[in-house]
């Protein structure tokens, strides 16, 4: 293969008649655009050929495709590759080669057929597959739309309702479900694939087997009227659940188009609409979202030096709390055994009741059974002592945040863990230097932050120290992907990543309703923007015993940018400390609805009072625009400080951990992403009339004033000198 092409696609023509054409492009066979010339170029040979009765399309090494190149998107936006005239590969070649061919082809589906890869396996006149093959169309979660024939093959093969089921959730459907559904004709062992579709392929030529154009099927549409309704109520609830994203709708377009004028109008409005959604901000910010979550796990030097990660057989865990018992949910239900470690049977006996409640709720909602419930729980065994962490391949400690129980549970660690084990502790705050203080294992000792609830949230920060060897680090990398967990490396501080850009988010918060700023209406703005909810609503949900601690180790550390607000400390006075008292900056009923609260009024006066500040006209005025820029400049400003520290080694990493952490919405591309959206000379200039009206919680630091006033992107690298990592 040249080194400057992506892929490609080979013919071979058998005795038999039929020429097999597969696609070649690693690692998951995505259609380049050299893969789709190929492929016309082969189809042109093959159609000319007296020879070729038939053609059968696959995948090299057990996978069909993973659909369009994704990076070939980014080319169109950045403008290093030109478009294709609108519709030239969905209609000129897919179609109109292709699915219009005089000679049939058949789709030899093992492993994925996704978006792209889907679409064209369902422009073949049959699809057989292998039984573990998933099929799906995810684009809408990369922001674009089905747009090789997706729009108008799949509701004609699976119906209107489920065709949009699967588009709407971008959830891929098994073998088993596609052949009930009509999607695929056959499902054989992989054994049996290739020899299956050849033969699939003859009978058709012979009139065997139909010959089907999927595009001309009409059997499976609703009449008109219903086709309508189906498609208004499916507008509606996009509109609710995705009320920042065009796409979704532009897709539904696409559908209405082809069931209304017939499938050839809407394969050319799906062109048109596919061609419009690729320059939309969303979807710039989506497209730059899937690589950089497959980014996090790129760490130079330490995922480049060629390293294996270590078979980790066995793993313990100390303390069965919120925490511990969330990672040993996890880990097992990964298959890893598991030892808990408590204090005593009372406490032992409550943390394998948790690990237990969060299994019950899977098999209450349907997606455990009984027998996988049975098999999972016998991975986790209860300990009170270390005798039986001897041959265990990794410790991860989950108690109390306090320092010197930690020191002393480390100190154990070393005496009764064999020497290859991993050390890692949860610690949301604390310095692993100190936690590690006590022993002479350093190069061993690793941060593994989980979020609550742990065997829920999607984030594991890995926070690594100056002293942390680099195979713990590749190890604890492979044991975060065996969990499900998007890992993002990150340096030894307070708060590490995540933590540090949420605490100015809810300082920022306080200091805006402390000088006169409405609250819901700031909890409003920000759930507008995206966030699953806003910040007052956050801190009653995780409660105001965790805010203040955290709030304490900010105040502790980074004292001169740090807002000290009293209201979250007067409330919790009070007893009200959030959800779990059924009062906080809201009031909650039964079902634990909230609602606001006219007596919230009486805490933050106070606060104000203490705080000495006077309630200024502007903030009481703020735009919906404003409140987003005072509550998020800030965290910019912190994701900057922690980028130029070396905490992140990428800034791509920083959007991760704040999509995945704090819940920044996706289609704005993370937190980075996003401010270099908005251009770091505006949120420069911002923050710095900020500082000199409000103070130095406003203060832009050295990183932001330097690249903010020449203009230059936030999320260009960092120099390496200046990186800790
Ligand atoms: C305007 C005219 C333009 C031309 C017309 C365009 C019309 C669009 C047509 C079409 O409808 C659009 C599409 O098909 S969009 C793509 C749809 N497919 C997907 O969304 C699938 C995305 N991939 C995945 O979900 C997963 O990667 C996987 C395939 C399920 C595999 O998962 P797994 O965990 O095994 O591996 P990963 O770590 O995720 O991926 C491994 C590497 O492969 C890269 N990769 C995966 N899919 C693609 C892809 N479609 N394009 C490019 N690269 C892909 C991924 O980035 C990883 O790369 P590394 O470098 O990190 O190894
Ligand atoms: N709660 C969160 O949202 C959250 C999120 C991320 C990280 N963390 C961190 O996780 C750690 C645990 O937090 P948590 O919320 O699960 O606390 P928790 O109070 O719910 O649980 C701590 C458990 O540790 C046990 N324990 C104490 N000493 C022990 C010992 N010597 N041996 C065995 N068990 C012992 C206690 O009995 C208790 O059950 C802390 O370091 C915290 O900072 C918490």
């Amino acid at each position: 293969m040249d080194s400057r092409t992506k892929g490609k696609t080979v013919m071979e023509v058998g005795g038999d008649g039929v020429a097999v054409i597969t696609l070649i492009n690693p690692p998951v066979n995505s259609l380049s655009f050299d893969v789709l010339y190929n492929l016309k170029s082969n189809y042109e040979e093959a159609l000319s050929r007296n020879d070729v009765k038939a053609i059968v399309i696959t995948g090299a090494k057990g996978k069909f495709s993973g659909g369009f190149d994704i990076s070939g998107f980014g080319e169109i936006q950045k403008g290093t590759r030109k478009e294709p005239k609108v519709g030239y590969i969905s209609i000129d070649i897919i179609t109109d080669l292709l699915e219009a061919a005089r000679k049939p082809s058949v789709a030899a589906i093992d492993g994925l057929a996704l978006g792209g890869g889907l679409e064209l396996s369902m422009a073949c006149h049959a699809r057989i597959s292998t039984p573990g093959a998933q099929l799906g169309l995810p684009e809408l979660q990369l922001g674009v739309i089905p747009g090789f024939g997706g729009t108008q093959r799949l509701p004609r093969l699976v119906g209107l309702t489920k065709a949009l089921e699967m588009i709407l959730t971008s959830k891929p459907v098994r073998a088993e479900e596609g052949h009930s559904l009509g999607l695929i004709d056959a499902v054989v062992p992989s054994a049996e694939l290739l020899t299956t579709a050849r033969r699939w392929a003859l009978d058709i030529v012979e009139r065997r087997k139909p010959w089907i154009s999927s595009l001309l099927k009409t059997d499976k549409l609703p009449p008109l009227g219903e086709a309508r309704e189906i498609l208004k109520f499916a507008r509606g609830q996009t509109r609710k659940q995705a009320p920042n994203m065009k796409h979704p709708l532009m897709c539904l377009d696409a559908l209405e188009t082809g069931i209304v004028s017939g499938p050839r109008v809407g394969l050319e409005k799906e062109a048109e609409v596919g061609s419009q959604v690729i320059s939309l901000d969303t979807t710039k910010g989506l497209i730059h979202v899937f690589f950089s979550q497959r980014g996090t796990v790129k760490v130079p030097g330490v995922t480049d030096r060629g390293l294996m990660p270590r078979k980790i057989k066995k793993v313990a865990i100390i303390g069965g709390g919120l925490m511990g018992s969330g990672i040993a949910t996890a880990l097992i239900l990964s298959s890893y055994p598991v030892i808990l470690k408590e204090v005593n049977e009372k406490f032992l006996e409550a943390g394998i009741g948790r690990v237990k409640a969060n299994l019950q709720s899977r098999v209450r909602k349907g997606s455990m059974s009984k027998e996988k419930f049975e098999k999972t729980m016998s991975l986790l065994k209860g300990s009170l002592d270390y005798e039986s962490f001897r041959d265990v391949d990794m410790v991860i400690e989950a108690v109390i945040e306090n320092i010197s129980l930690k020191q002393q549970i480390f100190a154990d660690l070393e005496k009764y863990c064999p020497q290859h084990c991993i050390l890692a502790s949860n610690t949301s705050t604390i310095d692993l230097n100190k936690i590690g203080e006590r022993t002479k294992s350093q190069d061993r000792i690793v941060g593994a932050h989980f979020f609550s609830p742990a065997h829920v949230m999607p984030l594991l920060e890995i926070v690594r120290t100056n002293h942390t060897s680099a195979q713990v680090i590749v190890d604890l990398l492979d044991v975060g992907k065996k969990i499900k967990k998007t890992p993002v490396v990150v340096g030894n501080c307070t708060g590490f990543a995540v933590n540090r850009m949420f605490f100015p988010y809810t300082q920022a918060a306080m200091f805006l309703v402390e000088r006169g700023a409405d609250p819901y209406l700031i909890d409003s703005a920000v759930s507008k923007f995206g966030m699953p909810m806003g910040p007052f609503r956050l801190c009653d949900l995780v409660g105001f015993g965790v805010a203040i601690a955290t709030a304490t180790q900010f105040i502790e550390n980074f004292p001169e940018r740090t807002y000290k607000s009293m209201i979250i400390p007067l409330m919790q006075e009070d007893k009200r400390a959030g959800e779990a008292t059924r009062k906080g900056f809201y009031l909650y009923d039964d079902k634990r609805k909230a609602k606001p609260d006219p007596e919230l009024k009486k805490y933050i006066e106070k606060a104000r009072s203490i705080s000495g500040g006077n309630v200024d006209p502007k903030l009481v005025k703020l735009s919906e625009k404003e409140i987003i820029e005072m509550t998020f400049f800030p965290v910019v400003n912190e994701a900057c400080r922690v980028f130029a520290e070396g905490i992140a080694v990428k800034a791509a990493d920083l959007d991760i951990a704040a999509i995945m952490g704090m819940g920044f919405p996706p289609y704005r591309g993370g937190i980075m992403f996003w401010a270099d959206s908005i251009g770091s000379k505006y949120i420069y200039s911002r923050l710095d009339e900020w500082s000199k009206t409000y103070g130095d919680f406003f203060k832009p630091c050295a990183f932001l004033a330097e690249r903010g006033s020449k203009g230059a992107p936030l999320s260009a690298p960092v120099e390496q000198a200046r990186s800790r990592l």
